[in-house]
């Protein structure tokens, strides 16, 4: 595999390992912040069904004291708008609540169901109580406890939010469930006031059930109190709770109670009460004001503090995400810089190693100024480069040495035609393949007249300069398939191939002629005339090799030099 591939399935494989535990981690934190969202939601809803229960608590009021009150006055639309208000706290509950994110919501959405459905019951027995001209105390009783039913019931939905809102935020149980406790308060606070109105409406003590009825509340109240207090005493109480606590303290728990504890007094004593259903409740309910401050400051303390949370998991979520997406960054960038500093430069020395492999010496090398080993490598390969560059000089040169040697080892100094070796060697392959193809070839051997007086005469660069005239001579008049060299001395050989007897003859005559009508010039500026006789052989049956062939043709010149020489002797 190459290196470039595993060097890519390595990043891969490494980036996807480094993925998963950052996938885990933002996973975890995604649960923590969406949980943390929930629970703030739960906080949120949680006090917007306590807000339905303070306001079906509320209803009970403006009802009581429509109970045996004569027709007319403001009563009637009072008990509208709180109708109407109880009414839009369950409609805000259930929008709240929808559509159900959890088991909690399901449940609470149940219970909000049946409440309505008790609530609509109870509103209308109450209406035919208030409507009735003389209701009995059993009647008013009952229509009473038919509102107090319907409260439990939407409890029910605030104890599984409350819950909920703990399970996320442990450390808020305290001010969730004491926000819990002061709506159970506030119930219980109303329902007191609620078990007063049948014998304030007809003016007489308390029955023996009320009173047990009114001892239950009082010991309920006076229990949730405590509780209250106890979740309270907690040092992480803010102030705002302490002072919240401290109000409700002496609004209802004094002023409100006491006046409950005139008209049980008065009702002890068997004397006419000071005030009216209507009076009372309207000194009464006010003071339980204070426990909804207290509930609300409760929740509004546990709410600042989910938020703060669910901010924190936001933020960690965030901090996670961008400090993976960091670290992915910063792996990746890290491969890319590895790859750029040993995958990279490797993968070029590989393949400028291959090109001078190959024979090619012509790439361009990477200038490096790098220490380490890489820059090691490139530096051998640039030294292997210039290396191998110098020997292909070197090489060419001997080759063209060996070429030059092979051309001057063939070729007469003087002259500048072949010489007898080359001649041979020529001669012999040429002469062989004639004789197989049945050609015709024809050997002229001719040696210059008289050579010895020029050189005697006129100096040896005078004899020198004769054999050159005739050298060129020879050139001119030969064609270029004809086998001519210098075969000795003042002696010359012309093979013509493709012949026959009569045209290699022909060949000899104009050789003759052309050297004997050229004059040849000495160096000393004298025109000197030159002759030379000529042996003429043809290949035949006797004569298929070259040896005998020139044999053949020595013979002829050395007739041709006793008939007088300049002339031509075929043999
Ligand atoms: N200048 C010069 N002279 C050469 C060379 N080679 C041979 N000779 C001379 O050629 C002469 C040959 O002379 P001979 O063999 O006596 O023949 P000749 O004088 O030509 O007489 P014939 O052939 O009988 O006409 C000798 O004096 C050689 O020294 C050469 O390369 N240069």
């Amino acid at each position: 595999m190459r290196l470039s591939k595993i060097f890519t399935i390595v990043t891969f494989v490494l980036f996807i390992l480094a993925c998963l535990p950052l996938a885990w981690i933002i996973n975890g934190e995604w649960g923590a912040y969406h949980a943390a969202d929930q629970g703030l939601g739960s906080i949120q809803i949680a006090h917007l069904a306590m807000v339905a229960v303070e306001k079906i608590s509320t209803e009970r009021g403006p009802a009581n004291a429509l109970i045996g009150a004569p027709a007319g006055g403001g009563g009637r639309e009072k008990l509208r708008v709180a109708r109407l208000a109880s009414d839009r706290a369950l409609q805000d509950l259930v929008t709240a609540l929808s559509p159900s994110r959890s088991a909690y919501h399901r449940q609470a959405l149940a219970a909000i169901r049946i409440a309505r459905q008790r609530l609509s019951e109870a509103r209308h027995d109450m209406d035919r109580i208030i409507a009735s001209p003389a209701p009995t105390a059993t009647e008013i009783m009952a229509s009473i406890r038919r509102m107090f039913d319907v409260v439990p019931v939407v409890l029910e939905a605030v104890n599984a939010l409350s819950f909920q809102a703990s399970s996320v935020y442990p450390q808020l149980s305290n001010p969730l469930s004491g926000a819990r406790l002061a709506t159970e308060l506030r119930e219980y606070a109303g329902r007191l006031g609620s078990t007063l109105v049948p014998a304030l409406t007809e003016k007489r003590p308390l029955t023996e059930t009320e009173a047990r009825e009114v001892f239950i509340l009082r010991g309920r109240i006076e229990q949730l109190r405590g509780t209250i207090r106890l979740r309270l005493s907690v040092p992480t109480t803010q102030s705002v709770q302490r002072q919240a606590l401290s109000n409700m303290e002496s609004r209802y728990f004094r002023n409100g109670l006491a006046r409950v504890d005139d008209i049980l007094l008065a009702s002890r004593l068997r004397q006419p009460y000071a005030a009216t259903p209507a009076a009372f409740t309207a000194a009464y309910i006010p003071t339980l004001h204070s426990i909804v401050e207290l509930r609300d400051s409760m929740l509004s303390t546990a709410a600042d503090e989910a938020a703060i949370q669910q901010r924190a998991a936001f933020r960690h979520l965030l901090a996670a995400t961008a400090l993976g997406v960091i670290a992915l960054i910063a792996q990746l960038a890290l491969f890319a810089y590895i790859r750029w500093l040993i995958a990279k430069p490797l993968l070029a020395a590989s393949k400028l190693l291959s090109d001078i492999a190959d024979g090619r010496l012509d790439a361009e090398l990477p200038a490096t100024l790098r220490k380490d080993e890489i820059g090691d490598v490139l530096r051998a390969i640039a030294i292997l480069r210039r290396n191998s560059q110098e020997k292909r000089v070197l090489e060419q040169e001997r080759q063209r040495l060996i070429d030059e040697l092979t051309e001057v080892s063939r070729i007469d100094f003087l002259t500048g035609i072949a010489n007898r070796r080359a001649f041979t060697q020529t001669a012999d392959a040429e002469i062989a393949r004639a004789s197989r193809a049945g050609e015709s070839a024809t050997l002229i051997l001719f040696d210059i007249d008289h050579f010895k007086q020029v050189n005697d005469q006129h100096g040896h660069d005078s004899g020198d300069a004769v054999l050159v005239h005739v050298a060129a001579i020879i050139e001119r008049i030969c064609r270029e398939d004809d086998l001519a060299g210098r075969y000795g001395g003042e002696e010359f050989v012309v093979l013509a191939s493709h012949g026959n007897a009569s045209s290699g003859e022909t060949l000899a005559e104009r050789l003759r002629a052309g050297i004997a009508e050229s004059p040849c010039s000495l160096p000393s500026g004298q025109q000197l005339a030159v002759t030379a006789s000529f042996g003429v052989a043809t290949l035949g049956e006797a004569s298929a090799t070259l040896e005998s062939l020139l044999q053949a043709a020595d013979r002829a010149l050395y007739a041709a030099k006793r008939q007088g020489r300049n002339r031509v002797v075929a043999a």
